[in-house]
C-alpha cells in the first residue's frame, strides 16, 4: 500500500500541490483527472521521485519517505510512463528496452523482450529503430521496459493518446490483468473521462492543486465533470465554421511523399483559404506522412506542390517554413520545443525582431492572447500540456497561411481544448488553411469542412462535412467503402 500524506509543492506563488493525502492499494486501478495545471503531473512526479515535495511524506512498503529519489522510487517498484515517451528514437527497440536495466547481452535482452511480449500479447521487432514507430508503440515498449525493471506501481500519463481503438482495448485489458492477476497498482492520468469511468476502481479529481474529490463506483458522470471544471463544464464548444474563400491556398498535383518506410500518393487535391480539413486514419495509415510531406520534413520525389500560387517541384522544410507553413507535431516536447529553453528563449528564437521589447511582446502575445500564465523563465519541459500548446501557438506568426497540426488538443482538458479551437477557427476565419489530424473522430467531424481519410498508407476518401459521421469515417478507416462517401 502507498500512502501520500499532506503532500505540498509550490512553484513561486503557484500551489501545484496543496496538502494532498491519498492511499493507493495493490491490485487497483485508479484514475487521476483534472484540468490542465490542476497539479496531476506534479503529484505523479513526486511519487516517481522526480520532484521533491516541499512538505509531506510518502509511505511505501512500510517505509516513510519525506521525499523520494528516482532511484528509490524505482527500487520500490514505481514506474512512470510519460505522455511523450522518454526513449532514444535513434536506438533500435532492443537497445531502448535494456535502458537502465542490468548489464545483459543482446541475445539476453532480445529473449527477455520476446518473453514479456509473448506473455502480454504484443509484438516488437528488436532491430526496428524507435524513430519509425508510432507514439502508441513507443509507449507500449516503455511499459514493457518498466515491467522488466520490476515496476509494480505503474503511472500512465494519457496512455491512449495516438493509439487505435484496438490498441487501446489491448492496453486496457493488459492493465486490468496486471492489476487483477498480478496485484499491480495502476494510475491512469487522463483527460478522457470515459476511460476513467470505464477503468477505475476509484477516481481522484484534482483542481487548482487540491484533491477535490475521491469518487467510487457507481459513478455519476455529471458530478465528475462538475468536480473537475465547475461552471465552465456547462459551456459547449461553438461548432460554427467560417466561410471558405474561392481561390486555392495549396494544391498537390500528382505529388508523392516519401517517408522512411513507405511512399504516399500520387496525391491530387487542393484546399482553399479559410478551409479546415480534418485527417482521419488509424495510426500509421499515411496521415502522418501527409503532414510531414506538406511541410517538407519528408521528401516529395515527384509531383508538384503549389502554395499561394507558387509551384514547387522540390520541397524542403526551411523554404516552406519561410513561406508560412507551420507544422505542430503531436509529440510537442521532443519535436517542437526545446525542453531546457524558457518561454522567453522560444519567443526570442521565433521573433528575433522583437528582441528589444521582449517583455512587452511576451505580455501581449503569450499572456493576453493565449492566457499563458507561466513565468517567462519557466523551461518548456516544466510547462503543463496546455501551456506547451499555448506557447507553440503563440510562436506562429499571425499571417501564417498554412497550418498543419497533429492532434491539436492532445492531452488538453476541455477548457484548454475549447480555447485552442477558438484560436484555430479565428486564424482560419482570417484566411489561414488548416490541416489537422486527431485520433478523436468526434473532434475531426466537429471542426472540419471536409475530412481526408487514410487507410493502409493511402488517401482513400475525401468526405464533405455533411457526409461525415463516425460510422462512415470509421468504415473508411478500416478499408471499407460506404456508398455516400466521395472517394478521392
Ligand atoms: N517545474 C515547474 N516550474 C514552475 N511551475 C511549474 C513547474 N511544474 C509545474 N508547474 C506549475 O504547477 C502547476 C501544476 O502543473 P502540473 O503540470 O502538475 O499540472 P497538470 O494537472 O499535470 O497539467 P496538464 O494536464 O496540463 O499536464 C501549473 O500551474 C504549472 O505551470
Amino acid at each position: 500500500m502507498i500512502v501520500l500524506q499532506d503532500i505540498s509543492k509550490h512553484y513561486g506563488r503557484v500551489r501545484a500541490n496543496d496538502s494532498i493525502s491519498l492511499t493507493l492499494e495493490p491490485g487497483r486501478i485508479y484514475a487521476l483527472v483534472g484540468e490542465n495545471g490542476a497539479g496531476k503531473s506534479t503529484l505523479m512526479r513526486i511519487l516517481a521521485g522526480h520532484t521533491v515535495p516541499d512538505s509531506g511524506t510518502i509511505s511505501m512498503r512500510g517505509e516513510v519517505h519525506p521525499g523520494l529519489t528516482p532511484a528509490t522510487a524505482a527500487r520500490l517498484g514505481v514506474g512512470m510512463l510519460y505522455q511523450d515517451p522518454l526513449d532514444f528514437p535513434a536506438l533500435p527497440v532492443w537497445e531502448n528496452f535494456r535502458l537502465s536495466g542490468p548489464p545483459r547481452t543482446r541475445t539476453q535482452v532480445v529473449d527477455r523482450l520476446g518473453e514479456l511480449s509473448n506473455h502480454l500479447g504484443v509484438c516488437f521487432l528488436p532491430e526496428e529503430p524507435v524513430t519509425s514507430m508510432t507514439v502508441g508503440e513507443r509507449q507500449l515498449l516503455e511499459l514493457l521496459r518498466l515491467l522488466d525493471l520490476g515496476a509494480t506501481t505503474l503511472i500512465l500519463d494519457e496512455p491512449t493518446t495516438g493509439i487505435t481503438p484496438e490498441q487501446k482495448r489491448g492496453l486496457f485489458d493488459l492493465l486490468a490483468r496486471l492489476a487483477r492477476q498480478q496485484g499491480h497498482t495502476v494510475i491512469l492520468v487522463t483527460h478522457k473521462l470515459s476511460e476513467a469511468l470505464e477503468m477505475a476502481d476509484a477516481i481522484f479529481v484534482m483542481r487548482q492543486g487540491r484533491l477535490e474529490a475521491r469518487l467510487t463506483p457507481p459513478y455519476d458522470s455529471t458530478e465528475l465533470v462538475q468536480r473537475m471544471f465547475g461552471d465552465a463544464a456547462t459551456q459547449s464548444v461553438d461548432s460554427a465554421l467560417p466561410e471558405t474563400g474561392q481561390s486555392s491556398r495549396v494544391k498537390l498535383e500528382e505529388a508523392i511523399f516519401a517517408g522512411p518506410k513507405y511512399h504516399l500518393g500520387p496525391l491530387n487535391l487542393s484546399a482553399a483559404p479559410g478551409e479546415i480539413i480534418g485527417l482521419a486514419g488509424l495510426d500509421g495509415s499515411g496521415q502522418e506522412l501527409f503532414l510531414r510531406g506538406l511541410c517538407g520534413l519528408d521528401r516529395m520525389p515527384s509531383g508538384r506542390l503549389v502554395l499561394n500560387e507558387a509551384g514547387h517541384t522540390r520541397t524542403n522544410f526551411k523554404t516552406l517554413r519561410h513561406e508560412g507553413v507551420h507544422f505542430v507535431p503531436a509529440d510537442r516536447m521532443s519535436q517542437a520545443l526545446f525542453p531546457d529553453l524558457s518561454i522567453r528563449d522560444h519567443i526570442l528564437l521565433a521573433f528575433p525582431e522583437h528582441a528589444t521589447r521582449l517583455e512587452e511582446f511576451h505580455q501581449s502575445q503569450c499572456v493576453e492572447r493565449f492566457d499563458l500564465r507561466a513565468h517567462p523563465d519557466t523551461p518548456a519541459k516544466d510547462l503543463s500540456g496546455g501551456n506547451q500548446q499555448r506557447l507553440l501557438l503563440s510562436l506562429i506568426p499571425d499571417d501564417a497561411p498554412l497550418l498543419l497540426m497533429e492532434h491539436p488538443t492532445r492531452g488538453l482538458d476541455a477548457g484548454s481544448a475549447r480555447q485552442v479551437w477558438e484560436h484555430l477557427r479565428g486564424r482560419c476565419a482570417s484566411g489561414a488553411t488548416l490541416f489537422f489530424f486527431s485520433p478523436d473522430l468526434d473532434e475531426v467531424i466537429e471542426h472540419s469542412h471536409r475530412v481526408l481519410v487514410f487507410f493502409d498508407r493511402a488517401l482513400v476518401a475525401d468526405v464533405p462535412r455533411l457526409n461525415a459521421s463516425v460510422e462512415i469515417l470509421g468504415a473508411l478507416m478500416a478499408g471499407k467503402k460506404p456508398e455516400s462517401a466521395h472517394v478521392a
